[in-house]
């Protein structure tokens, strides 16, 4: 079996996507050929540093979930390279990339995805420990209530089903999961989406915090700019399975250079005087797409 950690060389990247490429088939001969398919992610390259957040942001369709799943090995790639902390993943599966499953975890839209309503919240979020550590018992009822008490929920919550918690508590449940193996990355796919405003604002709170004291690195995907710039360092724009625009928060949102950006960060509802100004300042210059690009 290969060791992965051994081929690890330095990066500053705890997780990097090297001109990933992915399609999916739509239908199939009889024959089982591929007779129409959808190019979902068309030679797409990020990375993203322990203690900062990469933001995608693009509409539905645009190719943003298929990133994250293939960055998180869920998915396998067509073409190109995941690098997890300098080893390279690309070709790893099964128990091969056991040992390295707990470096980068994934987080969903609806935590019912992670969290199986038949199970307490405690089994739940022990589940990793108990099959990447093998802990059990009392090692893992305590880690259990450190985790929940992480993500400033109640450890008597353990003892609850998932479906009898809110969904901003469920999601903390299914981050408290996430952290369980102490991760380097977390790539949350639409985290706050199906959640009220003030409980997005809590959980995108709690992701910061968590960050600052774990230093993780956190891809967050959103088709939402304003989730994206309440956490994200840098922002990579997606449209049609590739990145048209990245760059520093402030410089996408500020200053977009692509057309389908300035559509985008349009459509955001207006904040205050200052962005709307920004945005009429926007309009004016959008008449013009063949605007010269300042960088
Ligand atoms: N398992 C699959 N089988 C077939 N097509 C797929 C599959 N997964 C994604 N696609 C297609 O790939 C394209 C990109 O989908 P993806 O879910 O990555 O986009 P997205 O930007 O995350 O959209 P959303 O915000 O709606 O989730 C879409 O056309 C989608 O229909």
């Amino acid at each position: 079996m290969r060791d992965a950690r051994a081929e690890a060389t330095p990066t500053p990247y705890a997780v990097e996507g090297v001109d990933l490429r992915k399609t999916f088939p739509l239908r199939r001969s009889m024959w089982g050929r591929a007779i129409e398919q959808v190019v979902a992610v068309d030679g797409v390259s990020l990375a993203v540093e322990p203690g900062r957040t990469l933001g995608i942001v693009g509409e539905s369709a645009s190719g943003k979930s298929t990133v994250a799943r293939m960055l998180a090995k869920l998915i396998p790639v067509d073409a190109g390279k995941v690098v997890w902390e300098g080893a390279d993943v690309t070709e790893l599966k099964g128990r091969a990339l056991r040992p390295l499953r707990g470096r980068i975890q994934m987080i969903f839209q609806d935590p019912y995805g992670s969290l199986d309503g038949a199970y307490s919240v405690g089994y739940a979020v022990a589940e990793p420990l108990k099959v990447h550590r093998r802990a059990s018992g009392s090692d893992a009822r305590d880690r259990v209530a450190q985790l929940l008490e992480r993500v400033n929920l109640d450890p008597r919550l353990a003892a609850r089903r998932p479906g009898e918690l809110s969904g901003g508590q469920r999601q903390r449940v299914s981050i408290a999961r996430a952290l369980a193996l102490e991760p380097t990355a977390l790539i949350a796919d639409e985290p706050t989406s199906a959640l009220d405003v003030s409980t997005r604002a809590e959980i995108l709170n709690l992701l910061r915090e968590l960050q600052q004291t774990m230093d993780l690195a956190i891809v967050l995907i959103s088709h939402d700019f304003a989730t994206i710039r309440h956490l994200a360092h840098r922002v990579a724009v997606m449209h049609r399975g590739r990145i048209v625009e990245e760059g520093t928060a402030s410089q996408v949102v500020n200053d977009p250079q692509d057309p389908y950006t300035r559509r985008l960060l349009d459509s955001v509802p207006v904040p205050n005087v200052e962005e709307q100004r920004r945005r009429r300042e926007r309009l004016h210059s959008s008449a013009d797409t063949a605007r010269p690009s300042s960088g």
